[in-house]
């Protein structure tokens, strides 16, 4: 396995192509990630300024050390191949493909983008059990859970706890795992509904996600505090390094920290904690 990119995606802000209002506010958000849309979220009359819009506004600059990922259409619709043939040299971090279901598929975007990180929606039924063949592109960079159309595709209900989506979840978070690629959960419809957020992020949290992607500015402050390392988390990490060093020191291959054992997988884990902290740290400073 292969480590995943050293920046945090906490949080990954959906925003609509078309609206200039949200691509402006996008500059000061606290957003480790904006997903500038020319999907769902864009209405079909819309597609092809939405496209020019967009273009210009990245090219304009401003979002700082945020990445900046561009949701084209699917290579099945009439926008999806003019949409990354605008982006080909275009200042951004990543190009995400919808409904991707094929490593062939992932390749055919390959092509058509040189150089520019491959991101992957996933939310169909083929997308989940074809999801190792996707990881292993060689120019794939995370996953993107798509939660309502794998709902749609599934035919599930709504549930808190996801239940039924679970199978899903995992089998795509398992091939991002395997091959070190970034894995970011579904968005959270009800925004407004803080509770549900906080809840829906600590399930993800505690699966492996990296962050959840969002479609409100109001969803960002829950949603970087639960990817975050907490306090104790990093305190932690830190002694389970300093009493695994001084126990190296003295030939021995596993320490003790709080009645439980620790040996080098742990400080594995406890390096990834502090790295993704001062990750943060640096992003944060970064946007001031
Ligand atoms: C959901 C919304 C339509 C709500 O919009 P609005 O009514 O304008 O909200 P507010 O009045 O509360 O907005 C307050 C200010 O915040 C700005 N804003 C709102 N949303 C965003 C955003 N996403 N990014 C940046 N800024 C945003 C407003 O402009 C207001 O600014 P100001 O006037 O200066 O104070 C709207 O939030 C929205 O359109 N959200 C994104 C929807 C979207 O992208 N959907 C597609 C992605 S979800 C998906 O497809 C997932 C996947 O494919 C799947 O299958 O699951
Ligand atoms: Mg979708």
């Amino acid at each position: 396995m292969t480590q995943v990119a050293n920046r945090p995606y906490r949080s990954a802000l959906y925003i609509p192509g078309s609206k200039e209002r949200a691509l402006e506010k996008a500059k000061g958000l606290a957003c480790d990630a904006i997903l500038f849309d020319l999907e769902d979220a864009v209405a079909p009359d819309e597609k092809v300024n939405a496209r020019v819009l967009l273009k210009e506004t990245i090219a304009a600059g401003g979002y700082g050390n945020r990445a900046k990922i561009v949701r084209v259409n699917g290579f099945d619709t009439d926008w999806g191949r003019d949409d990354v043939a605008a982006f080909v040299g275009a200042d951004i971090d990543g190009i995400l493909l919808p409904k991707v279901e094929s490593a062939a598929m992932v390749e055919e975007l390959a092509r058509a983008i040189p150089d520019v990180p491959l991101w992957a929606m996933m939310e169909t039924p083929l997308g989940m059990i074809n999801a190792a063949e996707i990881a292993a592109h060689p120019r794939m960079a995370g996953f993107v859970m798509g939660t309502n159309d794998l709902a749609k595709e599934l035919n599930t209900r709504f549930r808190a706890d996801r239940l039924p989506m679970m199978g899903g979840l995992h089998l795509c978070l398992i091939a991002a795992r395997a091959y070190g690629i970034v894995a970011l959960d579904g968005v959270y419809n009800a925004f407004k509904d803080d509770e549900g957020l906080k809840a829906e992020c600590e399930q993800g949290r505690d699966m492996g996600f990296d962050g959840k992607t969002l479609i409100h500015p109001a969803q960002l402050e829950i949603t970087n505090a639960a990817f975050a390392p907490t306090e104790a988390e990093i305190d932690l990490a830190r002694r389970q390094i300093a009493a695994f060093e001084e126990a190296e020191a003295k030939g021995e291959g596993v320490a003790v920290v709080d009645g439980k054992i620790v040996e080098n997988l742990h400080i594995v884990t406890a390096r990834a904690t502090l790295a993704k902290h001062d990750a943060i740290q640096t992003m944060s400073q970064a946007a001031g």
